[in-house]
């Protein structure tokens, strides 16, 4: 293992440099995208590995993690963070003495594929090794386990259990640009958790976020400007690292013109490529599983009217309520001669490698949940997504060869009109569950949390009136006995059931 950089050893790079405001490092912009290349079906997984464009980085990754406390690490999508930077650290020691590298993702199903992903590259079988752990399945073995992928969701149950994660050497939080309320509480307790083990790494990845912003959170300069790091424990001021280059190209069509109907167009659209473009699978991005209904039921329809060409379409929905077994058909190799299409919510839309996925149609729409604190309605609603979800979408394609994206939008609306980014979840929800996970936990002083993003003050006020009068809070704000606490056990989305 003498090519991996590992701890205690020299400064990786020449080229890398301290950044002047101090503590944040920079690679500069020297190297080319890695793999493109053709005839990956002959090398082995190891040499597919090393193709990646996050592979240049491994020494400054390592090196970073030894001396920071917390690495933002932002890359294109498909470069290679989920699946490699856990076997780096695995492989430069820091799961040696019964530690646990764990990497945090969003959405189960990409827990669960990157383990998988994960194992296969390694060569281990899944639940060993390298397992997974999600709500209802646990994949892990403990004392044999090294690199653990889990949802964010549960590693916050976790602290219940073991509130400084003592268990862990790194954890690193993938896809952070998500900005789900479970994204964000982890965050801000993962902060809090640094003070007390200031050995903990933590790494923050993804192709979308903003990193300046993710370092001065997690920067301790406000507090103390004379901090510097102790003998032995790593900078507390964050490092940012930007990978440079991606798989494979991916190239983008817009509309013309604006569309009115963004279904109809999707149907259309996957209907062209399956006549003009090469073989290759096609994976569409709607809101719900209502459109998605919509969407087969039209293709369908069309496919019967069209006739025997288009007969060689495989038309698979996908989103989060459709029982296991038919998920897994997704990931299921194509027949020859036929073409998959699968039509999904943005469950696909971080993550997810989809082997066959050449084709990606992206409607410009998600389902975002809004909330009114005074009227305490919490909705679902069909809105546009944010420049950093379409940069996911698209990154769907170009991971195992080039791909192409069709925006259902028109460029100019992308450029001048879509948001950068979209807005935290936690300031747009009730935060009933949020309130209650934070006080189990042990936080009693709620308004003072250290978040990413604060919450308003008036859905903050409305969720602690809502828990005082549901008998789950007292007078001093604290879990009730028994009932608050027995609340506290229940999982988040079965909490907002509750109240
Ligand atoms: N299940 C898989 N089958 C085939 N190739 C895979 C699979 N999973 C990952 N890969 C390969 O590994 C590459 C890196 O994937 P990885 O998920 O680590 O990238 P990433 O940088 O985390 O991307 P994203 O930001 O989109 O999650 C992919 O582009 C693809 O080439």
């Amino acid at each position: 293992m003498s090519r991996f950089w590992r701890p205690g050893s020299e400064k990786p790079s020449a080229s890398l440099v301290d950044d002047e405001e101090g503590g944040v490092l920079f690679l500069p912009t020297n190297t080319n995208a890695s793999s493109s290349s053709s005839g990956f079906g002959y090398a082995s997984l190891e040499r597919l590995r090393q193709r990646l464009p996050v592979y240049k980085y491994r020494k400054a990754i390592l090196y970073l993690v030894e001396r920071h406390a917390t690495t933002i690490i932002v890359g294109e999508t498909g470069s290679g963070k989920s699946t490699q930077i856990p076997q780096y650290l695995k492989e430069a020691g820091w799961a040696e003495g019964g530690r646990l590298i764990g990497c945090t993702q969003p959405r189960r199903l990409a827990v669960q594929t990157v383990a998988s992903r994960v194992a296969e590259e390694v060569g281990v079988k899944l639940g060993e090794e390298v397992g997974y752990t999600i709500r209802f399945e646990d994949e892990t073995n403990p004392g044999m386990t090294m690199i653990k992928f889990l949802t964010d969701g549960v590693l916050i149950r976790e602290m219940m259990e073991d509130p400084l994660l003592s268990k862990y050497s790194v954890i690193m939080i993938d896809e952070a640009h998500e900005r789900s309320i479970s994204t964000d509480i982890l965050l801000g307790l993962l902060k809090k958790i640094q003070r007390r083990r200031p050995e903990l790494r933590l790494i923050i990845s993804s192709a979308t976020i903003e990193a300046r912003s993710m370092s001065t959170f997690f920067s301790n300069r406000r507090k103390n400007s004379l901090l510097k790091p102790a003998d032995g424990l790593p900078n507390p001021e964050p490092a940012i690292l930007s990978v440079e280059g991606r798989g494979y190209t991916v190239e983008t069509h817009y509309l013309e013109e604006p569309v009115s109907d963004y279904l109809q167009a999707a149907v259309n659209t996957v209907l062209i490529i399956h006549e003009k473009e090469p073989p290759g699978d096609i994976l569409v991005f709607l809101t719900g599983q209502d459109d998605i209904d919509a969407a087969l039921k039209l293709l369908n329809d069309e496919i019967q009217h069209l006739g025997k060409h288009y007969f060689d379409l495989v038309i698979l929905p996908l989103y989060s309520g459709l029982p296991r077994g038919d998920q897994d058909l997704i990931f299921a190799p194509t027949s020859k001669g036929k073409r998959k299409v699968v039509i999904s919510t943005n469950i696909a839309e971080t993550s997810l490698t989809l082997e066959g996925v050449v084709y990606v149609v992206d409607s410009g729409f998600s389902k975002q949940k809004c909330y009114n604190p005074i009227s305490d309605l919490e909705s679902l609603v069909v809105a546009p997504i944010s420049k950093a979800s379409a940069r996911q979408r698209a990154g769907r394609a170009g991971r195992v060869r080039p791909g192409k994206c069709f925006r259902l939008y028109t460029e100019e609306y992308y450029l001048n009109e879509m948001q950068s980014d979209g807005i935290p979840e936690m300031q747009r929800s009730n935060l009933v569950s949020c309130i209650i996970q934070l006080k189990a936990l042990g936080i009693d002083n709620i308004l003072g949390f250290d978040w990413p993003a604060s919450p308003s003050p008036e859905a903050m006020i409305r969720a602690l009136e809502i828990l005082f009068s549901l008998g789950i809070l007292d007078e001093d704000a604290k879990l009730t006995v028994p009932i608050g606490f027995q609340v506290a056990e229940m999982p988040l989305n079965i909490l907002q059931l509750a109240t």
